[in-house]
């Protein structure tokens, strides 16, 4: 099984999620992930052909999808739309924002609908909702509530290492003992309750 994960990211949020997201899909034996940022410039079209699922992520920005995934979208696609070569192919999406809610389902909502306008298949999310009982948490899987695809928040003035440290390493309450397995955090002066981890290492 070949999934290409087909993203944008302005600032490198968007893209560690992207990485997560290929690390979830590596753990299924026997499937490769294949990353692919819309702004490197050369696509792979044989790959994405050869691909059982495409996963486009992007960064909500005023809260559409970003100009570079729908430039690929809407120009780099059309050989690919006029004969359905991705027809049945599996897809989903994800997208990352600094508000907690950001507009976020817009971004979803339009990889759907191209996902749909290229006969493709989409899948959403099969979990249950976190963090919306009173025994909820800011740590819960699917904190955003939501279902068409991925959502995720990282804070605006957070530079996008600190979402890597705490996206791949499960603490569940990385600031208060203490201790970082990875040596790439934040000082401890940095790590404070708004470094909190927005991202869940088992998105799937
Ligand atoms: C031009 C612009 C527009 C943005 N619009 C939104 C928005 O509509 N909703 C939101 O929650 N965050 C918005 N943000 C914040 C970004 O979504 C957030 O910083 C995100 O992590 C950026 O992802 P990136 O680092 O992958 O580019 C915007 C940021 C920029 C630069």
């Amino acid at each position: 099984m070949l999934v290409t994960i087909v993203y944008d990211s302005g600032y490198g949020h968007t893209a560690r999620v992207a990485e997560a997201v290929a690390e979830g899909v590596r753990e299924v034996e026997g499937t490769e992930a294949k990353l692919v940022a819309v702004a490197d410039g050369a696509m792979d079209w044989n790959a994405l052909e050869r691909s059982d699922a495409i996963i486009f992520g992007s960064p909500t920005y005023n809260g559409l999808i970003s100009a570079k995934l729908k430039q690929f979208f809407e120009d780099s696609t059309k050989a690919v739309w006029s004969e359905l070569k991705w027809r049945n192919k599996i897809a989903a999406g994800f997208t990352n924002s600094g508000a907690q809610h950001g507009d976020k389902l817009n971004s979803l909502v339009s990889m759907a609908l191209f996902a749909a306008q290229h006969g493709m298949i989409w899948v959403g999310l099969d979990l249950m909702p976190g963090n919306s009982s009173s025994t909820g948490s800011t740590d819960d899987l699917n904190r955003l509530g939501s279902w068409l695809g991925v959502m995720t928040q990282s804070n605006v003035d957070q530079a996008p290492e600190i979402t890597r440290a705490t996206s791949v390493v499960a603490w569940p309450r990385p600031c208060a003992g203490f201790n970082p397995p990875d040596p790439s955090f934040p000082t401890k002066e940095s790590c404070h309750e708004t470094a909190l981890p927005r991202y869940s290492p088992a998105w799937r």
